[in-house]
């Protein structure tokens, strides 16, 4: 049975899971067990264990929503904590100029690329960006994703980037899926500007007004070659804690130019990309507590070559995955990343489940319990139609997922 969100979830119980996916180890990856089930209470996880032991305290009988799960597996809701999901128009066109040999920077230096989107999405109407990104929010969800991190930075404009801030807001708070929402404005220098002068807008003019707005909760700059550097980045992201923003940062996507070092000056949440970092790179991370976030699919997207997990997880550190769903990098499933980061950067089933889910939560600043199926916990999860918790890497082809709940309540099946 399906309820809405809004409704009271009651009792939830899954039981019978194959392998049920508890959170994460004293390692880097994650707890399993076997023959599994969970029980919530209104939307909160109260006991997870064997089918018995769970089933003795909360029997099928009296849940207003019971999923038998066997021969499936249950894992936490998806986080997906890297995403450019509210766009207009379409730049499949760039995708084939890329197979003939341009450049992602070739392109945005002629204005194209982020800048062709800012064009579509100043001409997009506050519904069409509300309903594009539901679309997307939709296609996420019966992806197995419950949370998931949604950036503006296609206005390049105080008043284009409020409405996609509303945009975001509108279509989150008419979604299951929880939407965080993050300030992006340095995404890119909009054209008959230079970087310096639009560092000053966004410092000045942007900022405030974003904080006033009251919608977003992390700031965000692509600190990259030919975009914004060290020092226009790290002004940014601390005007914008000094309003209240957590900071969060693009770093070494085509270059390292200081992006890891931008990150643990102003105690970012995160560092995402990381395809150029260096082990003294990886080192500043970590000692700063920042949470790595790899984007395997941009890499798969644009030919490059993937960033080095290993090099954090070999270390004891995990590593957060994302989608980086944008019009460069047409990707919504945490599946697939799952399958990139296992093929493309060697991780194991297991600790990229933890990627797309503890970890994750950890980029976004959630420390309450989602991204696990602990007693405490948000009763998020995914079943899958597969054996094995590996599975979620093994398999390429089809969607793996066959129900979705958030809160308690089934949102997908
Ligand atoms: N690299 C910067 N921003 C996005 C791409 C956005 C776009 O090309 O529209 C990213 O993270 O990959
Ligand atoms: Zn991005």
């Amino acid at each position: 049975m399906s309820r809405t969100p809004q409704d009271s979830p009651g009792l939830t119980v899954v039981h019978d899971a194959a392998e049920l996916v508890v959170g994460p180890d004293e390692g880097t990856s994650v707890v399993v067990l076997e023959d599994a089930a969970f029980a919530a209470l209104d939307g909160e996880v109260v006991a997870v264990g064997p089918t018995d032991e769970v089933l003795a305290e909360y029997p099928v009988a009296d849940a207003d929503t019971a999923i038998d799960a066997t021969g499936k597996t249950v894992l936490p809701g998806f986080v997906d904590p890297h995403t450019h999901a509210l766009f207009a128009g379409d730049r499949s066109d760039e995708f084939v100029a890329k197979l003939r040999g341009a450049t992602y920077e070739e392109i945005l230096a002629d204005g194209g690329g982020i800048l062709r989107t800012v064009d579509a999405v100043r001409e997009a109407s506050d519904e069409e960006l509300a309903a594009n990104l539901t679309g997307h929010l939709d296609a996420m969800l019966a992806h197995g994703t419950t949370t998931v991190e949604v950036k503006t930075g296609y206005g390049l404009d105080t008043e284009t980037e409020l409405r996609m801030l509303s945009a975001i807001d509108a279509a989150g708070s008419d979604h299951p899926v929880d939407v965080v929402p993050t300030f992006m404005g340095a995404h890119a220098v909009p054209r008959g500007m230079d970087a310096e002068a639009y560092t000053e807008s966004v410092v000045s003019d942007q900022l405030p007004a974003v904080a006033e707005q009251g919608v977003a909760e992390f700031c965000d700059v692509f600190c990259e070659r030919g975009v914004f550097t060290a020092e226009q980045s790290r002004r940014i992201l601390e005007a914008g804690r000094d309003h209240g923003l957590t900071p969060k940062i693009h770093a070494d996507e085509f270059a390292a130019i200081g992006g890891t070092d931008v990150a643990a000056a102003v105690g970012a949440a995160s560092a995402d990309h990381l395809l150029h970092t260096d082990d003294e790179g990886r080192d500043v991370l970590v000692e700063a507590g920042v949470t790595p976030v790899m984007l395997p699919g941009t890499a798969f997207g644009l030919g490059a070559d993937y960033a080095d997990a290993r090099a954090f997880l070999d270390a004891g550190h995990e590593v957060a995955l994302a989608t980086d769903f944008n019009p460069n990098c047409f990707a919504r499933s945490m599946s697939f990343v799952a399958t990139l980061a296992s093929v493309g950067m060697r991780m194991t089933p297991h600790e990229a489940i933890r990627g797309v889910t503890s970890a994750a939560a950890g980029a976004l600043d959630l420390d309450d319990g989602t991204g696990t199926l602990r007693a405490g916990s948000p009763a998020d999860a995914v079943v899958l139609d597969v054996p094995t918790a590996s599975h979620l890497s093994y398999r390429f082809d089809t969607n793996p997922v066959s129900t979705v709940l958030k809160s308690g309540v089934v949102a997908r099946e």
